[in-house]
């Protein structure tokens, strides 16, 4: 049987290991969905900036279309349709035209520009960013026509092909015959933080197939301008910008560009990166970028049950009530069990006295026939064993009952009990016993002693001695006694009554020759016993 403390500790164990276990479980799979719901979002986000950014570059065709079979577009052409384009394509920060203009072109076409702009100039940055005039070379691409003009002035005039960034998309766009953007780039319109893109569509004179055809036959290319966070802002879903921040990075020539834009979720908010996604946009008219979306804490927590937390909880406080349940239960068995201890000793003892009452006299307090012939049982049988011999003596109260007749019962049982006392003080030794077979009837048990005779004469003389009134005694005004004795060394296969039965015969002889006597068994083939003592009537 197991024992209750480690019947605890196993159910302590189990429990709390169950529990973890499942917590962990439960955990587990709501981080295993969060991370797929996140994944799910992010990836909703990314198409919708995606679709946004194709749609905003596809305005540029419609404007594209003014310039079939034409060299360059009217200006009043191309402000009614860029307006519409713009109208229709918020996400569009400026649409322009920008023709191709050789060195010796350029004096004419500022002036046909000054007569509507006073002051208009091809232009340029200088090394502090400052527009300038620009320096002379072969050929400019500058921005002639653009829509809006209210917010891109700083554009109107200024020279493409002045920044290597700006002139590498145009390149790009030329030699391909095929849209192509620019890098992400801080626009000389200067008016927003963001970065900028610059996507160009190039137009031929005919329809050039060399990349020699190509470049000579250029007369220029339409332009769209768009600011990231714009378009970033019209394709976010609410409930995912708020909760994700979006990095975009340009990678087309650099793998590890830094990001140029990145997007801000609601204030006040901290970034769980361990979350972190990284997914490649379908490539952007020649650009790759790179979109990183990481949430926020509160988004995360936000996806959190508590369901691991309370089943651990419930757990643990189940484990612990159980804990307590098996202990008090134990606690309460082992209070029966002592109980149960406690009653059965005392029923013992109880048991124990029972039995010793069963063997002793009440009005005595002498051995009764049980317990003598319990112990005579014992004794037989050392006698047996050591060769020893073993007396039995038995005493008879002559006419007793006519003492009880005479001086009331009670009075015989005060003569019962004075005889019993004479009895014990003869028969003291160690081996020796005194008990009441019945009635007024006695028996004393000797062991391995020379002279029983002596010791049955000595009871008799002691009774006699006490000269208890006996008026209706035949035999003497006293009580008196009569004894009959015997000695025997057992053997096996003699039958334990013998003893007895030869002292009782000897007792009988005492009565039948006087009584107040004490007579011998003598043998088998004498019936004859043998008187020891005739004391006569007074002692
Ligand atoms: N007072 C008292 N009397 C008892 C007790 N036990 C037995 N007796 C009485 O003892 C008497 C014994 O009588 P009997 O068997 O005739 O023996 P007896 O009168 O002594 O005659 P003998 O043995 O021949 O001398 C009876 O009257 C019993 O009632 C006892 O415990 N107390």
């Amino acid at each position: 049987m197991l024992k209750a403390k480690t019947v605890q500790l196993l159910v302590l164990a189990a429990g709390l290991g169950l529990s973890a276990l499942l917590s962990w479980k439960l955990q587990h799979d709501q981080e295993l969905y969060i991370d797929a719901r996140f994944q799910h979002e992010s990836q909703l986000q990314a198409e919708a900036l995606h679709r946004e950014i194709q749609v905003s570059l596809e305005s540029l065709y419609s404007l594209s279309a003014l310039l079939t079979d034409k060299s360059a577009p009217s200006r009043a052409e191309f402000h009614f349709t860029a307006r519409q384009v713009i109208n229709r394509h918020p996400g569009v920060q400026a649409l322009e035209w920008i023709p191709r203009v050789k060195l010796a072109k350029k004096s004419d076409l500022e002036e046909q520009q000054k007569q509507r702009y006073p002051g208009f100039t091809f232009t340029e940055l200088d090394k502090n960013n400052n527009l300038q005039p620009v320096e002379e070379r072969p050929e400019y691409f500058p921005v002639y026509f653009v829509e809006p003009l209210i917010g891109n002035e700083n554009a109107f005039g200024f020279d493409l092909a002045s920044n290597p960034v700006r002139l590498s998309a145009l390149n790009n766009a030329r030699d391909n015959a095929s849209p192509s953007a620019s890098a992400p780039l801080s626009l000389v319109q200067g008016n927003s933080q963001s970065s900028g893109i610059l996507a160009f569509l190039p137009h031929y004179q005919g329809m050039p197939v060399t990349l020699d055809a190509r470049r000579e036959n250029l007369q220029g290319f339409v332009l769209g301008v768009f600011y990231i966070d714009e378009i970033f802002d019209i394709s976010s879903m609410p409930s995912i910008a708020s909760n994700i921040q979006f990095r975009l990075t340009d990678i087309t020539t650099e793998p590890e560009e830094a990001p140029f834009f990145i997007s801000q979720p609601l204030a006040p908010y901290t970034l769980a990166d361990d979350y972190s996604k990284t997914q490649l946009l379908p490539l952007i008219w020649g650009r790759q970028w790179v979109i990183e979306s990481i949430p926020t804490q509160g988004y995360i927590d936000s996806k959190q049950a508590p369901y691991a937390g309370i089943i651990l909880l419930v757990g643990i406080t189940f484990t612990l009530l159980t804990n307590l349940y098996i202990y008090l239960l134990s606690k309460r068995t082992r209070l029966i069990e002592r109980e149960v201890k406690s009653r059965t000793a005392e029923l013992n003892e109880m048991n124990r006295k029972l039995q010793q009452i069963a063997r002793i006299d009440e009005l005595t307090s002498l051995y009764n026939r049980r317990g003598f012939e319990e112990f005579y049982a014992r004794e037989w049988q050392r006698a047996v064993r050591n060769k020893t011999t073993i007396s039995v003596i038995i005493f008879d109260v002559d006419h007793f009952k006519r003492f009880n007749d005479k001086y009331g019962h009670l009075a015989g049982d005060h003569c019962l009990e004075a005889v019993a006392s004479i009895l014990s003080r003869h028969a003291k030794r160690p081996g020796d016993l005194v008990a009441r077979l019945g009635g007024e009837e006695f028996v004393v048990l000797l062991t391995d002693t020379e002279n029983p005779q002596t010791v049955a004469e000595d009871c008799r003389h002691g009774v006699a001695c006490m000269k208890l009134r006996h008026e209706d005694s035949p035999v003497a005004d006293i009580v008196t006694i009569s004894a009959g004795f015997t000695s025997i060394s057992p053997e096996a296969g003699i039958p334990r009554d013998l003893a007895l039965e030869q002292a009782d015969k000897a007792l009988y002889m005492a009565k039948e020759s006087g009584r107040n006597r004490v007579i011998r068994y003598h043998n088998e083939h004498q019936p004859v016993t043998r008187i020891i003592s005739n004391p006569g009537i007074q002692d």
